[in-house]
């Protein structure tokens, strides 16, 4: 699986000389890559007769690609608690989603980057840009998927060196060492969701563009469910490295239902914001 080492782009990856979009980092911001979406901390106010207007206006009714799911009230003032509970123990460093496909890293990054007033990137858009090839299929078919694992080693390398990111990596990067002391850099999360929940968001959207899982016929969920049964038994145990797991089973248990297709995204990201101040708090604690 993972053959790449001294492969090149032909393209290095672009980073160029753009502050941040919070000027807050001394490191170098890719050139041709913007932050997928503006940082925007919640700004709440305690009459919740206002809220509506104001969770209009920071943009967090609907989470991209989730058309049921909305941000509660409750939801959007728990995430900007425990957000400012977390903050001070971040202390600017970056965090990683690590999770299989289809898994909520995108969707999930975003919410936590809106809230700690971060910047979201997602390692395979990276790599897209980085290659100047429009899709991660493509990359597969015209180069090899080695090529590919170079190429996302060296968009972590370089993301590293920066401070106040959420990253949504790729599902197969944590199967590469090196990747790993990019990412404990910062902080890694987990997000562990049962296979078939993942075969079932999968199968609904379609595997074209998730090359290691497409195949042209037969049934998508009982392919989708089969591929990703094997491949997280090979990647299980890296996927444990991560600081921090966020269990969707945990969550359901925890809110009393039985299902984990009935959780938001939002409660999701408030979940990983608990475990992270666990991880934290835990740490500082053996540091004193
Ligand atoms: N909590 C959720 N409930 C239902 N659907 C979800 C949830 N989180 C994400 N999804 C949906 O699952 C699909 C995959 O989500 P997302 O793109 O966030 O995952 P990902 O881990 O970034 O995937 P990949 O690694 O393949 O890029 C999307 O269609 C998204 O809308
Ligand atoms: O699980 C994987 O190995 C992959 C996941 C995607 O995010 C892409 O990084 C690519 O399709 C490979």
């Amino acid at each position: 699986m993972d053959a790449g080492v001294g492969l090149r782009a032909k393209q290095p990856p672009a980073w160029a000389g753009h502050g941040n979009p919070h000027g807050c980092s001394t490191a170098r911001v890719p050139a041709r890559l913007a932050a997928e979406k503006p940082a925007r901390p919640l700004v709440l106010s305690s009459d919740p007769r206002r809220r509506g207007a104001e969770l209009k206006a920071s943009g967090c009714r609907k989470p991209a690609g989730i058309e049921k799911a909305y941000y509660s009230a409750d939801e959007a003032l728990i995430l900007k608690q425990k957000a400012e509970d977390v903050i001070p123990y971040l202390n600017e460093r970056c965090i990683y989603l690590v999770g299989m496909m289809g898994s909520g890293k995108t969707t999930v990054g975003k919410i936590l980057a809106e809230v700690l007033g971060y910047s979201f990137f997602d390692s395979d858009k990276l790599v897209e840009k980085a290659v100047g090839i429009s899709s991660v299929a493509e990359i597969f078919q015209i180069h090899s998927e080695a090529f590919f694992r170079e190429n996302e080693s060296e968009v972590l390398r370089d993301l590293s060196s920066m401070h106040r990111l959420v990253v949504a990596t790729g599902g197969g990067a944590v199967i590469r060492p090196i990747n790993w002391s990019y990412m404990r850099k910062g902080l890694t999360i987990w997000l562990d969701v049962p296979l078939d929940a993942l075969a079932r968001r999968i199968a609904a959207v379609g595997t074209a563009s998730r090359p290691l899982l497409h195949q042209e016929s037969g049934d998508p969920y009982a392919k989708a469910y089969a591929k990703l049964t094997a491949l997280f038994e090979q990647r299980m145990d890296s996927y444990a490295n991560a600081d921090a797991r966020v269990s969707l089973e945990h969550i359901a248990v925890k809110q009393g239902h039985n299902d984990v297709t009935v959780l938001t995204p939002s409660a999701i990201a408030i979940e990983a914001l608990l475990k992270m101040e666990s991880f934290l708090t835990e740490k500082a604690m053996v540091r004193n």
